[in-house]
């Protein structure tokens, strides 16, 4: 049987080859995914050849194998959690061999409920003596195919681990369990006048946000996951409970030997299952003010950005949407902005300071163009710009029902981002297709959600095109393919390109060290 393969020039004859393989195996269970814009030739070939399964949005050839479950595997993880919190159904698979983004769907062939960390090493214990892939499974809202159980396996649904440590609020920690997202957390550490900032779109689970390297409008001040978890709890492919800081250590800093806190950030599962995360947290600001203001252009509005990064004014958020996400926003969630290029702002210190600072960004927005400039001063104003620009994603879907949309999310130094945005919004006009621009500016990070009809394989093709081509242009400006959505399944074809060969032979020499059965999410990241 061959072994797992990421090419895109496979030739007619070797597919036969594999083809011829996968039937001689006859106890496994084998497809071949074909990307649709690969060569006219394999794509034919994949379109009429059994069993060739073809998905619509692979970038690869892929070869995916597995062997039925076998039954003392069931009957060991059914005896370690009991038999509700085991599931072979179909819909509780289906359920969880998807994610947000627009990969069809890859269930797993098992999905189990663990509860302590505990139960999740005695369940990686037996998958790890079967040789059973493992899938951590959070709130399932990431968007490049992360929790697709491309080889089958077990999906370790993490959302039952319940529990928030003590909030130590003279130090600024707290630990929580996979099953707390991000809206839970900050319900609950509201009354120490504590709050933590990382804040993508979705209600994600923590320690989900932690496996993806997570951010969100906050990033600008507050930064990444990266640069707001203290420790993490991983239980490994062997079910070993490893402790990345050390156990119960929580400082701020340390210079005791590798980062392994920072290795499993943005791991995305391939390394390890995240059972608990401490936590960096951050005083509530005495003042939050937030503005909108509109702009001629989106050039105008990106120069503006540039400036007050370049001024190291202390903004807490900078995000831009161009004139059609502002349409979308508007229908959406019942606003009504004007329809031009806008920047959101928000400003967090004393109530002085957050003046000043505003009225600088008001004045530097006034010599571009910038028009209309107002505040969102009340909690409740405040609450319904930002939930407004979280729903972006879901308001530009609804733009156009049954459509679906490639997801980019690209990051340049802010110097770069005038080129990366003029030149996108110049392939956009040349290819016909939508796709909004928006995006978390301040840090040089931007997506474009490019809306294509899934009936329409010259649609998908050119939509497909435009996303290749805007994050080779982000890597040309010394850029990266993905600002914080993770590589997972979707943007595995830039990652050599991004990093480099001695690099990703580094990451696969990790990848071996810490799990030589390669059962962590096999077939994500690289
Ligand atoms: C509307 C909307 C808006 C946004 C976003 C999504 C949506 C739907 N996202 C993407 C998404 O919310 C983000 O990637 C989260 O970190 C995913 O967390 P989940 O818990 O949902 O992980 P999910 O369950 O989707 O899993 C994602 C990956 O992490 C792994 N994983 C999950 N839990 C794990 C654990 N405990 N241990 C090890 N591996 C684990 C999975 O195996 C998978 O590979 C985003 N993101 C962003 O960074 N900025 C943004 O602005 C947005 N905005
Ligand atoms: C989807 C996403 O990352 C955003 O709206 O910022
Ligand atoms: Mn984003």
């Amino acid at each position: 049987m061959p072994s797992l393969s990421f090419r895109d020039d496979f030739s007619v004859g070797e597919i036969s080859e594999i083809e011829e393989s996968c039937r001689e195996a006859a106890s496994s269970r084998c497809s071949l995914f074909v990307d649709q814009a690969s060569t006219d030739d394999c794509q034919g070939r994949a379109k009429v050849g059994q069993p060739l399964n073809c998905i619509s949005l692979t970038y690869f050839f892929f070869l995916s194998t597995f062997q039925e479950l076998d039954e003392n595997l069931v009957e060991s993880l059914t005896s370690i959690l009991g038999e509700k919190r085991v599931s072979l159904t179909e819909p509780v698979r289906e359920q969880h061999g998807r994610d947000e983004g627009p990969y069809e769907p890859m269930p797993p062939q098992m999905v189990v409920f663990p509860e302590t960390t505990d139960e999740v090493s005695e369940v990686a214990k037996a998958c790890y003596s079967f040789n059973v892939p493992m899938i951590p499974f959070g709130t399932g809202t990431g968007l490049e195919g992360g929790t697709l159980a491309l080889n089958g396996g077990v999906c370790l649904d993490l959302m039952r681990m319940h529990g928030i440590g003590d909030v130590h609020a003279e130090d600024f920690f707290v630990s929580v369990r996979p099953g707390v997202t991000r809206l839970h957390l900050n319900r609950f550490i509201k009354d120490h006048g504590l709050w933590f900032p990382v804040d993508p779109g979705a209600d994600a689970s923590l320690c989900g946000m932690c496996a993806t390297s997570a951010s969100g409008t906050n990033a600008v001040k507050y930064g990444t996951m990266k640069e707001n978890v203290l420790n993490l709890e991983v239980v490994l492919a062997d079910g070993r409970v490893l402790h990345t800081a050390g156990k119960d250590r929580c400082t701020k800093k340390s210079s005791a030997g590798y980062n392994l806190t920072n290795l499993f950030l943005g791991s995305e599962g391939t390394l390890g299952i995240i059972t608990e995360a401490t936590l960096k947290l951050h005083a509530i600001p005495e003042t939050m003010l937030s503005a909108i203001c509109s702009f001629p252009s989106v050039k105008s509005a990106v120069e503006t950005t540039i400036q007050i990064m370049s001024s190291s004014i202390p903004v807490a958020r900078i995000e831009l949407l161009d004139e059609e996400a502002m349409k979308a926003c508007n229908a959406y969630s019942k606003t009504d902005y004007e329809i031009a290029p806008t920047l959101f702002f928000e400003f967090h210190g004393s109530e002085a300071s957050v003046e000043a600072e505003a009225s600088l960004v008001g004045d530097l927005s006034e010599a571009n163009g910038g028009s209309g400039f107002r505040y969102a001063k009340t909690p409740e104003d405040r609450s319904k710009l930002w939930k407004a620009r979280h729903d972006m994603y879901y308001a530009i879907l609804s733009t156009k029902p049954g459509y679906r949309a490639v997801i980019t999310d690209v990051c340049v130094p802010v110097s770069q981002l005038e080129t990366m945005i003029t030149e996108t919004q110049h392939d956009f006009n040349v290819s016909g297709l939508s796709g909004p621009i928006l995006g978390h500016v301040g840090d040089g990070n931007f997506h474009s959600f490019v809306m294509f009809d899934p009936e329409d394989d010259s649609q998908l093709k050119a939509a497909r095109e435009l996303a290749s081509r805007m994050a080779r242009r982000a890597l040309a400006l010394k850029g990266t393919c993905t600002g914080e959505h993770g590589v997972g399944w979707g943007k595995k074809p830039y990652l050599d390109e991004e990093l480099g060969g001695v690099n990703v032979d580094v990451m696969r020499q990790i990848k071996a060290a810490l799990d030589p059965k390669n059962l962590m999410n096999p077939g994500k990241v690289f």
